[in-house]
């Protein structure tokens, strides 16, 4: 690991998507939106992180920043150390079997073929998938590919895991087993850990520091309970509102994350 004292440091970062407008499939139509804007935070190594927010805050897009995959739009972000994601749909090729995505992602990482043996009967020790291994990943329930894409970044052994849901599909006997391993990575090898839960069971039991996104921006920042407590304390109270309430709230909350023209072109101009 390097010296820094931070595994994670982040400023002001933003990261826009586009959608289409209703009815409409005309460039002119689509609008842009903040999934994330302005967040910044900074994440000392060793600490494990829960990321918190109701349906489509932006903590998805935020993994996907955090692990390389999907990239800002402005802003800065230093990551010091190797990090994986772990997600349901990510990293896996679906035409090539679970053994052959382990080759794959081992040259990808430049790894020698010592060392992509020694992950692949890591793999095959953790995964349990038998046969399976030899089949295309197509062929797979989606428990399966959890099941692999799980133990693969378990066995690459990284400095920083994102671990985005991807325990929602698993069986219970596969979940409990992972939750297992994510506390020997907690509590004997230090690693720094992101994870995203809808379960606050889960992520009370597991987290120290507690991060609630909330319509693309950091709300709280903390210890971990007092960050479900109030993340809590909004979602029943969002939960009170009436259907037509509820509807506004929200839409009103989306519409501050458009961007306005203005802005608009500032960024179409420094990001192309
Ligand atoms: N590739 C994309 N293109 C356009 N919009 C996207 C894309 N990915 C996500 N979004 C939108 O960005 C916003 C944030 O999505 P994100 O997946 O980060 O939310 P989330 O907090 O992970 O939600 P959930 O709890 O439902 O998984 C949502 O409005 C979503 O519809």
């Amino acid at each position: 690991m390097s010296k820094e004292e931070y595994a994670v440091e982040v400023e002001n970062i933003s990261k826009i998507y586009t959608l289409r407008n209703k009815n409409n499939q005309y460039k002119t139509d689509k609008k842009e939106f903040y999934a994330l804007k302005d967040v910044s935070f900074k994440i000392k190594k060793g600490d494990v992180v829960g990321i918190l927010g109701t349906n489509g805050s932006g903590k998805s897009t935020l993994s996907l920043l955090l692990s390389g995959i999907s990239e800002i739009n402005s802003g800065t972000m230093k990551i010091n150390g190797e990090q994986a994601l772990i997600a349901i749909n990510t990293g896996l090729n679906q035409q090539l079997t679970g053994l052959e995505n382990i080759n794959v992602k081992g040259a990808l990482m430049g790894l020698r073929k010592k060392r992509i043996q020694e992950i692949t009967n890591d793999v095959i020790d953790f995964a349990e998938l038998g046969d399976f291994l030899y089949q295309p990943v197509k062929k797979y329930s989606s428990g399966m590919k959890s099941r692999l894409g799980f133990s693969i970044s378990l066995a690459l052994n990284p400095d920083i895991f994102i671990v985005d849901e991807a325990l929602s599909v698993g069986d219970k006997g596969f979940a409990k087993k992972c939750m297992k391993r994510m506390m020997k990575l907690r509590d004997e090898e230090g690693k720094t850990i992101f994870f995203i839960s809808h379960s606050l069971s889960q992520v009370r039991e597991f987290c120290k520091t507690g991060m609630w996104i909330e319509g693309g921006q950091l709300v709280e920042m903390g210890d971990i309970n007092k960050v479900c407590d109030d993340y809590s304390v909004y979602v029943d109270k969002l939960e009170a509102m009436s259907k037509k309430e509820k509807k506004k709230f929200l839409d009103e909350k989306f519409e501050k994350r458009l961007l306005p023209k203005k802005e608009k072109k500032g960024i179409a101009k420094l990001f192309g």
